[in-house]
């Protein structure tokens, strides 16, 4: 797992990188130029002009460094103009500005709002970075209005001028709003909240060679995902395993109006990999179970207090269930049981949170889409609000919650709040949350803890749906679920 850090803590990285592996600051911030203009490229053709928009500090200094870089990339459409309104220049920015003296790019000076273009084909923003400390000048404010309403696209580096990522309060953002930011070394937690889309629609993050360890060695309540991390957690299957070996997996979904959600969700426990799978339903729906999906075993929903529950390794109970008093007696009856338990859907909805028992088993996770969070625990006003009552309650309620969002949270008992790096809006359909549901319920099967079963679901599940993004418009759940066993053998073979 990556730990997110913020402003702060990535200054102190970047203190220890230039101490420690003695690199000089200039020369790391031209392999965060470097690495900066590899991704640019991918996003911009080099004819295009390209005004580059340079404040005096750091982030102007990447700024001038881009520029050159660019130039030497065959850009022939190159502008700098340099934001005269900064009391100091850093050293860098110096060194920066005389190494760009020598090439032929033009650079122009800016004192006042005319002194830019009237439009912009491409804005690269290299005006204020990490250092951006206090309320904006009119000069700036009128400036980033110019460049956000002229531009037919703007590419931040590192952070949008004018963006503090450390603090959430955007109801009067008036900074760079860009379509895109190339950010440094780690993802800001900022830009996984759909806040920041007024600020950054979409983010990238390119290594810069800051000390990965002096990043690992800082404790962090934010984890990012990463497929390294999931790899690690993917449990091999070996010789002489067999069914057995895999775990036994009880779903109980589905109601007479919503039966194709309960088999949405076995189809993804099997896809992923448990040795048997049980599905509690209604028995006139055996017959189509049987034809539909043959692997699965049935069983009565009417009988279920008669089900010997040691058999089974673990629960999934929710998806389309229904909200009845049936399917209500179901899960309290559930919830009061040993086995590990992922609650979903409908199992959510007919819950209140005094329904929690006071002293969970320690496998008992919730996958609550933003509804069914809010109905639990409140309504929100924006997401980061959401993710600190969700961050509270799975230490108070000691269960996991899985936040579902484009990077789904996944909030611990013991306070830590692993981000989901994959899922893209392609699977934004209906019954995809049932398969992440079983996708979770296998993986405990097969053994995992439930923080590992709850992280590796959601990144398996993403995963799949991004693969499948590559080729597909739209990725709906019945053609997600067969393609993950194909991202499981995918994540065991990462280098
Ligand atoms: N590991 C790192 O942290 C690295 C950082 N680099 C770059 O350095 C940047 C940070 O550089 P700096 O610390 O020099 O800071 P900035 O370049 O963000 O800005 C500093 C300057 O802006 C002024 N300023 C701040 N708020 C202002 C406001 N509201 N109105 C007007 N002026 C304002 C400050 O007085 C100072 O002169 C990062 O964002 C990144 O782009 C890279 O060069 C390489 C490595
Ligand atoms: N825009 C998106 N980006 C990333 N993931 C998405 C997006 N839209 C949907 N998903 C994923 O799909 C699932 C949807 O869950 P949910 O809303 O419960 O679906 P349903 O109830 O229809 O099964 C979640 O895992 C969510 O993260
Ligand atoms: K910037």
């Amino acid at each position: 797992m990556l730990n997110l850090i913020t402003n702060q803590q990535m200054r102190m990285a970047d203190a220890y990188t230039c101490e420690n592996l003695k690199i000089p600051s200039v020369d790391l911030m031209e392999k965060a130029a470097i690495a900066f203009v590899k991704a640019f490229i991918s996003y911009c053709n080099p004819e295009r002009e390209v005004y580059i928009i340079v404040g005096k500090g750091n982030n102007g200094g990447d700024g001038l460094a881009i520029a050159r870089l660019l130039h030497q990339t065959g850009f022939k459409n190159i502008k700098v103009y340099i934001l005269e309104k900064f009391n100091s220049e850093s050293n860098d920015f110096v060194i920066n500005y005389e190494r760009l003296k020598q090439t032929e790019v033009p650079i122009l000076h800016c004192t006042a709002l005319n002194d830019l273009p009237p439009t912009f084909d491409v804005a690269i923003d290299a005006i204020l970075g990490s250092g951006f400390n206090r309320e904006l000048d009119l000069f700036f404010t009128s400036i980033f209005k110019h460049i956000n309403t002229n531009s037919n696209f703007i590419v931040s580096v590192d952070v949008p001028s004018g963006c503090n990522v450390d603090s959430f309060n955007y109801n009067s953002y008036n900074g760079i709003r860009a379509q895109l930011t190339i950010s440094f070394q780690r993802p800001k937690f900022f830009f996984t909240l759909p806040e920041s889309q007024m600020v950054t629609e979409d983010f990238e993050v390119v290594d810069i060679g800051l000390s990965q360890e002096y990043i690992q060695s800082i404790t962090s309540e934010y984890l990012w995902v990463d497929k390294e991390a999931a790899k690690s957690l993917l449990p091999r299957r070996k010789k002489f395993t067999h069914k057995g070996t895999y775990g036994h997996v009880l779903v109980c979904a589905g109601s007479p109006h919503m039966r194709g959600a309960s088999l949405l969700c076995a189809k993804a426990v099997l896809k992923t990999g448990a040795g048997l799978i049980t599905l509690l339903t209604n028995s006139d729906f055996f017959p189509f179970v049987n034809v539909l999906a043959p692997e699965l075993m049935t069983k009565n929903i009417n009988q279920f207090k008669d089900i010997n529950l040691e058999k089974f390794s673990s629960i999934a109970i929710g998806p389309g269930l229904g909200t009845d008093e049936k399917a209500k007696e179901l899960v309290h009856y559930f919830l009061r049981q040993n086995t590990p338990l992922v609650l979903d859907a409908d199992a959510l909805n007919v819950l209140q949170l005094e329904d929690f028992p006071k002293n969970p088993h320690e496998s008992l996770i919730i996958t609550p889409h933003v509804n069914e969070f809010d109905r639990l625990f409140g309504q929100h006003e924006s997401w980061y609000e959401r993710l600190q009552t969700a961050k509270k309650s799975a230490e108070k309620l000691k269960i996991i919650i899985v936040l579902k969002n484009q990077y789904t949270y996944i909030c611990t008992p013991n306070g830590k709040v692993f981000i989901n790096s994959t899922g893209n809006p392609a699977m934004a359909q209906g019954g995809m949350g049932d398969a992440l549901t079983g996708c979770i319920a296998a993986l405990l099967a097969r053994g995992l803890n439930p923080q590992e079963a709850a992280i590796l679901g959601c990144f398996i599940h993403g995963y799949t749906g991004d693969k499948l993004a590559q080729h597909y418009e739209v990725v709906s759940p019945s053609l997600l679920i067969d393609n993950l066993p194909k991202s499981l053998l995918d994540i065991s073979k990462v280098e």
